[in-house]
């Protein structure tokens, strides 16, 4: 049982090496523990989604951060049957109240990866959950945003995470957004979590 509970699909690692940046920044404030967990397409059966415990571990989570490869501009099919295999959840509405964010990376650098945050932003509302976005001006923004506190937000997405890899190699200035993602939102479970 954690206090916030950090779910993605990753085929190929780079959308994992965000999760764990936000995971570590998770962790980083005081108090707050996180944890990890991967949706894989062995879960998948004859296109659903069939992995219970998984979902049983949200459960007791303050906040959610979800995290996607983008593909074909939304969120991949992994993640899709998750978000599907939630529906039960939905119509009790068990998520209402926890604070949501979410994060994604495409090979190109602008690959329609907005679409995927904003498609994770509206299973969130449909959850009745609470979004909390990227409070970083993006770097067209010189001086403001990029303090020892608050690292550049490369992309200048502020709904979420944009990221972007063309070899698989995750560029440092997204992992340090990651990283404060996930500070962000514990510091906001902490304070508005109820
Ligand atoms: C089926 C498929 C569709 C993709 N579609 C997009 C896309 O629409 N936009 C984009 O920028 N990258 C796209 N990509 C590239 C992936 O988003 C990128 O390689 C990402 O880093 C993969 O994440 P992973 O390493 O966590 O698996 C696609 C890749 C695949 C396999």
């Amino acid at each position: 049982m954690a206090d916030v509970a950090v779910v993605f699909h990753s085929d190929n690692g780079s959308t994992q090496q965000l999760a764990q940046a936000v995971h570590q920044g998770c962790i980083s404030v005081g108090g707050v523990s996180s944890e990890l967990l991967q949706i894989t397409g062995k879960a998948i059966i004859e296109g659903r989604f069939r992995n219970p415990e998984l979902l049983q571990q949200l459960e007791p989570a303050k906040a959610i951060i979800f995290g996607s490869p983008t593909y074909m501009g939304c969120v991949s099919a992994q993640f899709k049957a998750f978000a599907d295999a939630t529906g039960d959840l939905w119509e009790q509405q068990r998520w209402a109240n926890k604070i949501a964010a979410g994060f994604t990376i495409g090979s190109n650098l602008s690959g329609d990866q907005l679409n995927t945050l904003q498609y994770l932003q509206v299973f969130a509302s449909q959850h009745g959950m609470l979004w909390a976005g990227l409070d970083v001006p993006g770097t067209n923004s010189p001086g403001e945003g990029t303090t020892a506190m608050k690292p550049q937000n490369r992309l200048g997405a502020q709904s979420g995470l944009v990221a972007h890899s063309a070899d698989g190699v995750v560029h440092s200035g997204d992992l340090a957004s990651a990283v404060y993602l996930g500070q962000r939102v514990a510091r906001i479970s902490q304070q508005l979590a109820f």
